[in-house]
């Protein structure tokens, strides 16, 4: 069986404990009594410059523990302050350590939109993201079929948050934009044989249309990473590992958030 399909194994188990617990009308409920969803559209258009994306992850099934992260709030706070426009939380807990209370603790501490990285399969999901104070839900194309990435796009955005829709090829951004996209990532990790190809961005960026923010995952090492995707044509960057490694958080994002708005990327980017 492949890491993804075991992934996706373990996540429909723990989904349906959780709705066992907290049955879908009671999170309805806890969305009703939520502020609004942050903008996250407008955070990763904002300004001209790469935006980054800051990753609060523990650990992965590619490199097994990474970082403790005692205090996820205190993190995602370092991160805003380096100026990270978006706050990733993994909220996937066999493989990455992660849980929803992250990303609660997350999304109160920060003003910046928050992303639920997770491997979402079911309305349910979707629900349990806005409740816990996401404003922004990862949909992996390739977990879905069709007609669920359609409804799953249109359930995110029916509550006030926008879908950023992962790709790995060609026709998975084809079906990404059928559906509605308005923001889709690029990941240079394969997810079936986790190998990191920084490639795959430039290779897989002309074929997104204008007009939809385009977003380079995975594989950044550092500032010269950054502006090689800006040159690629990357509007954001989504850092996990690189980050969570870091001694000072906040600088290591602003060193990133330099890079992307360097001045010599303004002639270069496509
Ligand atoms: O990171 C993994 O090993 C992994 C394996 C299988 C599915 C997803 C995985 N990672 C999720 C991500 O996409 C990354 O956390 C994110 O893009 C940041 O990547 P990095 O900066 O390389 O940590």
């Amino acid at each position: 069986m492949s890491v993804l399909q075991s992934i996706l194994d373990g996540v429909k188990e723990d989904v349906a404990i959780r709705q066992a617990q907290v049955p879908l009308d009671d999170v309805k409920e806890q969305v009703r009594r939520m502020p609004s969803a942050r903008n996250g559209l407008a955070a990763l258009t904002a300004h001209q410059g790469v935006k980054v994306i800051a990753e609060v992850k523990r650990a992965s099934p590619s490199k097994g523990d990474i970082a403790p992260i005692a205090d996820p709030a205190a993190l995602a706070g370092e991160y805003a302050a380096g100026g990270a426009s978006v706050i990733s939380v993994l909220t996937e807990g066999r493989r990455f350590g992660g849980s929803l209370e992250d990303l609660r603790g997350v999304s109160c501490a920060v003003d910046v939109p928050v992303l639920r990285k997770d491997f979402v399969v079911t309305p349910y999901q979707v629900w349990e993201a806005r409740a816990a104070g996401a404003d922004l839900v990862l949909l992996l194309a390739m977990a879905l079929e069709q007609q669920a990435l359609i409804s799953l796009v249109e359930r995110v955005e029916s509550l006030g948050m926008t879908p950023l829709v992962e790709v790995h090829d060609e026709e998975e951004i084809s079906r990404a934009v059928d559906a509605g996209a308005r923001v889709i990532g690029v990941n240079a990790r394969d997810l079936r044989t986790l190998e990191v190809d920084r490639t795959t961005f430039a290779r897989l960026a002309p074929r997104i249309p204008d007009g939809i923010v385009r977003i380079a995952e995975s594989g950044v090492r550092g500032p010269h990473d950054v502006m090689d995707y800006a040159r690629a044509g990357a509007d954001a960057v989504l850092v996990g590992e690189t980050l969570v490694r870091e001694p000072d958080p906040r600088r290591a994002v602003a060193d990133l958030v330099a890079a992307g708005s360097h001045p010599s990327l303004r002639v270069a980017r496509p």
